[in-house]
């Protein structure tokens, strides 16, 4: 079977925007709605406080919206949390589950990571499993073993692959500038291919999108978007703002 895989852009506002950030969704739709916009899917993932009102402004303009957690029940005495219903019913497509800074704030587990991935999925969403090695287990040599056993343990079998986004986020690069090499990334990105075709099944591997994220920005966007099984970027800081968030799209035109 052969599979096409439209390159996925997202930005993970993650704990930061007030109402006033609106208007960079503003931006972020207007550049989008003139853009040859058939060549990505653009994906903002802001604060679940912003997410109806981003909705309202970029839904029209083709722009999906994810949510950045969602619990693994579908509702019920939980304080604090949001069920994956939630966010469809405030606008979401998508949600990001499994992100290295959830697991290290809050303890997550690989089964609670695929507890969350198939909530999501049975409320209409996809799921962006992330996974990715720390500088220690990088320098250990373990990354593909620490990434080989997140796959194994995050992503739900028996879907899909274009009903589930992969997100290769090693930990050390977040945040800090440090990218790994495109060699480092095609080498991360076949591998995280490979285990995919094991969780998902034989033939399913190519279907589903890998994208790369950690301190992606406009001035290294088309080198890393450009190596083999790099369909799409994780974004967090640089999607903050329209400008850059754009710049980071115009990698593909
Ligand atoms: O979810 C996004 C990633 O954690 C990357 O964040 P960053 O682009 O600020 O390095």
């Amino acid at each position: 079977m052969t599979f096409v895989r439209r390159p996925l852009l997202a930005g993970n506002w993650k704990m930061n925007g007030l109402r006033a950030a609106l208007t960079e969704v503003q931006r972020v739709a207007a550049g989008f709605a003139g853009a040859p916009r058939s060549r990505i899917d653009l994906l903002l993932c802001p604060p679940a406080t912003l997410l109806a009102a981003a909705s309202a402004i970029a839904a029209p303009a083709g722009v999906f919206l994810g949510g950045q957690d969602c619990h693994s029940e579908p509702s019920g005495a939980h304080t604090g949390d949001i069920s994956a219903a939630m966010l469809a019913d405030a606008g979401a497509n998508f949600v990001i589950i499994g992100h290295s800074e959830r697991r290290a704030d809050h303890g997550e587990s690989d089964a609670l990571v695929r507890a969350k991935a198939l909530a999501a999925l049975a409320a209409g969403l996809t799921p962006i499993v992330c996974v990715g090695e720390t500088r220690q287990e990088r320098e250990a040599g373990r990354a593909e073993d620490v990434v080989g056993s997140q796959i194994a343990g995050s992503v739900p079998p028996g879907f899909a692959p274009n009903r589930i986004v992969l997100a290769y986020e090693p930990v050390w690069a977040i945040g800090t500038g440090l990218t790994p090499t495109p060699q480092d990334v095609a080498r991360m990105h076949g591998f995280a291919r490979e285990r995919l075709e094991a969780a998902l099944g034989a033939g399913q591997g190519p279907g589903v999108r890998i994208l790369y994220g950690g301190s992606v920005k406009p001035s290294n966007a088309r080198e890393l978007m450009s190596v083999d099984d790099v369909d799409g970027a994780l974004v967090g800081g640089a999607s903050l703002r329209a400008d850059d968030f754009l710049a980071i799209a115009a990698a593909w035109a």
